[in-house]
């Protein structure tokens, strides 16, 4: 019997529900996913986007559900997919802080780092100010930092003596040191090519992020069972995964003028 989304009964056992990242990532977690024996990834492997929300591979009984890679955080944080793959930076920004971030988070539990998707998260601003950065950091005085990731740049830069003033955007973030609304920024780089193309460069790397497996704590508690082999399915398929190394292509070394 074919499962129907929202019926959560469908004939027997509810399928296992993985929530997969849309975007730059897909392809390369599918495959992971595809290689574990789930069939239903393979098109989404080989580059294919679709229309449909929710996949059902009836062989494996997995339910993949396709959403942003913020978003996949939220459909395991509280409860719709028992297993999610999305960037250790969403982890990060999702961990919050002392004043914007969860006072009581949701259960997720970390599983397994898959390697996919590598970036790091790093300070950036324009060359002449990174040799002033290590002690600019420490200085008192003001800070202008803009970045789509604010908690991450809060728990990064705060809490010293400069005052840090963060300036949330939604993309194109490089733009805003070179037109005055922000001394540095917060944000991934992979490749390097976006800031080298705005004429920046990186000041400090925060932490590096790949992909990571994470489950509803509840879910794994409940089901370990179902959940553990594939966890681990996804684990060996990862470290049999060819070699990638995006993050570090044309890296500049950190504060490099
Ligand atoms: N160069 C990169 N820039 C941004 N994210 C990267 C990069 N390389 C790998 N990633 C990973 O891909 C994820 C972002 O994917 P993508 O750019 O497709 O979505 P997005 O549009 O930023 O996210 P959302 O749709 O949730 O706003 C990041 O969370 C990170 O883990
Ligand atoms: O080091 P690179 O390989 O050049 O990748 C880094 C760029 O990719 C991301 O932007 P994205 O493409 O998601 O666009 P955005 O500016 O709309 O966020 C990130 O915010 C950087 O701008």
């Amino acid at each position: 019997m074919r499962y129907v989304p929202g019926d959560s009964r469908a004939g027997g056992e509810r399928p296992l529900t993985l929530a997969l990242p849309k975007g730059r990532m897909l392809a390369e977690v599918a495959a992971l996913c595809a290689r574990t024996g789930i069939a239903a990834a393979a098109s989404l492997a080989a580059g294919d986007d679709p229309e449909a929300l929710v996949l059902v591979d009836e062989a494996s009984s997995v339910r993949l559900l396709l959403v942003r890679p913020g978003d996949v955080w939220s459909y395991v944080a509280f409860g719709a997919a028992d297993l999610g793959i999305t960037g250790k930076d969403v982890l990060e920004e999702k961990a919050g802080d002392a004043r914007g971030g969860w006072l009581d988070p949701p259960g997720v539990v970390e599983l397994a780092d898959l390697g996919a998707g590598a970036c790091r998260m790093v300070v950036a601003g324009p060359p002449a100010g990174a040799g002033l950065w290590p002690w600019r950091r420490l200085q008192a005085g003001r800070l202008r930092v803009a970045t789509k990731y604010p908690a991450c740049a809060r728990r990064a830069l705060g809490g010293g003596p400069a005052e840090v003033e963060v300036i949330p955007l939604a993309g194109s973030v490089e733009l805003a040191p070179l037109v005055g609304l922000a001394d540095v920024i917060v944000d991934l780089v992979a490749t390097g090519r976006t800031l080298r193309a705005h004429g920046l460069v990186e000041y400090e790397v925060l932490f590096n992020s790949t992909a990571r497996l994470i489950a509803n704590e509840a879910s794994l508690r409940l089901q370990e069972e179902r959940l553990l082999p594939l966890a681990e399915g996804l684990e060996a398929a990862a470290r049999e995964a060819p070699a990638r190394q995006p993050a570090a292509e044309g890296r500049e070394s950190p504060c490099a003028g």
